[in-house]
């Protein structure tokens, strides 16, 4: 009886196995997509590509199948990625494909859609109306309170007057959950006051737990990472409820502010004053759960661990080559008689070493460097490099990839902001490469708020300060690890 059931077993997994190998071959070789090239066992199952995600190693190995293959490749049954200026312009600019809802829901806070996750394009429209104007004045209202938090790390660091290193990744990402809470609420949260007192900060903790957190719950069925959830250890439930002490501390701000009438003021500055008038405009009895703690929260992380992330690179890349660490002290020296004025916002975009040293630092360490995924919607195919299409299937390009065309780059891997200074006054193709921000209209809402923390750092910084590295900072330590955001 027990030999009839195991082979009957054996029978059950062997059909099943061979049903689904014939179903991946199909796909791989008779599917639309069998023309474009690519490793054939990836084009049977999704699987090979998840092993590098899970490896926080996709977007180098994406890059190194697109030198192999070329600038078209399938890298999954119904995944083709491609790095090509035309196909960049069609699929995000002109044709506004949406964004695949099968990797950018993992990002929704509570199952409730934000800028970041929104899928259908018109309903994002409504909400990127209601919260872009906030971003586009954002320097405007608030660069003096931006330069206090700036000048605040300079005295800090003045304090410490080289005697110790720094962990400049701590210190910048404290400065930039200061910076995102200050354009959200419009106060100074105090994170790098409380760094300067060797102080744990929970919104900056949270906000690094959140982002590592949801990688490793997309590779789980929902049901059972909500039991792995309740696993009794102090530090795994802080892990896992970091969205939770986010969404925490946002909705008693906002509670606050209501209680001070502090939201009712007749200018709309800060992005909470912008969120609560959008979802009063769209019906007075929505509950704070449902627009302003997604979106608030959103914010923080897509802010914070991002600008920290470059604005540490760049710094590194200070003290990597001294002959750029000299140009761009030459010039700030010039420009700035007093190192504690940070001149206006205007004066600074003018500087042209300042800002081919940013370009670059934008171009080999943009935070988010990964594929910006998007799916073929219902209707005719989609022609690629003259490759079919068909709606349905998810297409896209990475940054990492772009910005390391040699074509567009040469050198690609050397940091050298000269690249930059020679086209300032020439628009050439490298300028339509550079796209650390995105691209089209899913293109970053924070760029103007992260371009000028950043501009506001390197200035003072670099106008103050000789940086030289750690001994224990080297090539090896710095090697970027590979998420949605870089670690
Ligand atoms: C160096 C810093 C930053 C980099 C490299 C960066 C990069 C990006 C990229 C590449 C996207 C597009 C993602 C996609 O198409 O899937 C994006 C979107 C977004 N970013 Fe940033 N970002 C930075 C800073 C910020 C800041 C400071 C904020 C806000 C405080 C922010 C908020 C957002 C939001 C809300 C979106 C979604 C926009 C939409 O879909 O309409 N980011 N960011």
């Amino acid at each position: 009886m027990a030999s009839i059931l195991s082979n009957l077993l054996l029978g059950l997994v062997g059909t099943g196995f061979v049903i689904a190998l014939a179903k991946s071959t199909y796909i791989a070789f008779f599917s639309p997509l069998h023309r474009i090239p690519g490793p054939w066992y990836m084009a049977m199952s999704d699987f090979f590509l998840a092993t590098h995600l899970m490896r926080f190693h996709q977007t180098p190995t994406i890059h190194k199948l697109i030198q192999k293959y070329g600038p078209v490749v399938r890298v999954g049954p119904n995944k083709v990625v491609f790095s090509n200026l035309e196909a960049m312009q069609s699929v995000y600019v002109q044709n506004k494909f949406p964004k695949n809802s099968g990797s950018y829901s993992h990002f929704r806070i509570d199952g409730v859609d934000h800028l970041f996750s929104m899928s259908d394009n018109e309903s994002h429209a409504v909400r990127r109306r209601a919260i872009g104007s906030h971003y586009t004045s954002v320097v405007l209202h608030f660069q003096p309170q931006l330069y206090q938090l700036t000048l605040q790390l300079v005295n800090h660091l003045n304090l410490i007057g080289g005697r110790l290193p720094v962990d400049c990744l701590l210190l910048l990402r404290n400065y930039m959950v200061d910076v995102v809470v200050l354009s959200t609420f419009g106060f100074d949260l105090g994170a790098v006051q409380r760094w300067s007192i060797n102080e744990p900060e929970p919104i900056a903790d949270a906000i690094i737990d959140f982002t590592t957190c949801i990688i490793l719950e997309s590779f789980f069925p929902a049901f059972i990472w909500n039991a792995l959830r309740f696993f009794p250890n102090a530090r795994w439930r802080s892990f896992t409820g970091a969205a939770s002490i986010l969404k925490e501390f946002v909705r008693c701000r906002v509670n606050d502010l209501q209680q001070l009438g502090g939201v009712e003021t007749h200018e709309t500055i800060t992005l909470v004053q912008c969120l609560l008038r959008h979802t009063k405009s769209l019906n007075p009895d929505t509950q704070l759960g449902a627009v302003v703690i997604p979106e608030t929260v959103v914010h923080f992380i897509a802010g914070s661990e991002t600008s920290a992330m470059t604005l540490t690179y760049m710094l590194w890349q200070l003290t990597r080559s001294p002959e750029v660490a000299d140009k761009l002290q030459k010039e700030l020296d010039e420009a700035i008689p007093d190192p504690h004025n940070i001149p206006d916002m205007a004066v600074l975009r003018t500087l042209p070493y300042l800002n081919a040293f940013i370009q670059e630092g934008l171009r080999l360490h943009g935070a988010v460097p990964p594929l910006l995924e998007r799916v073929v919607p219902p209707g005719p195919n989609f022609q690629l490099m003259g490759y079919t299409i068909p709606p349905g299937t998810v297409i896209g390009t990475q940054s990492w990839s772009v910005h390391r065309d040699p074509e567009a780059f040469p050198l690609p891997e050397k940091f050298d902001p000269e690249r930059w200074m020679a086209k300032i006054d020439s628009p050439c193709t490298s300028a339509s490469h550079f796209m650390p921000f995105g691209l089209g209209t899913r293109v970053c809402v924070g760029q103007p708020l992260a371009q000028a923390a950043i501009r506001a750092v390197i200035v003072a910084l670099a106008r103050n300060f000789t940086i030289t590295a750690d001994e224990n900072t080297t090539e090896a330590s710095m090697t970027m690890v590979h998420g949605f955001v870089c670690f």
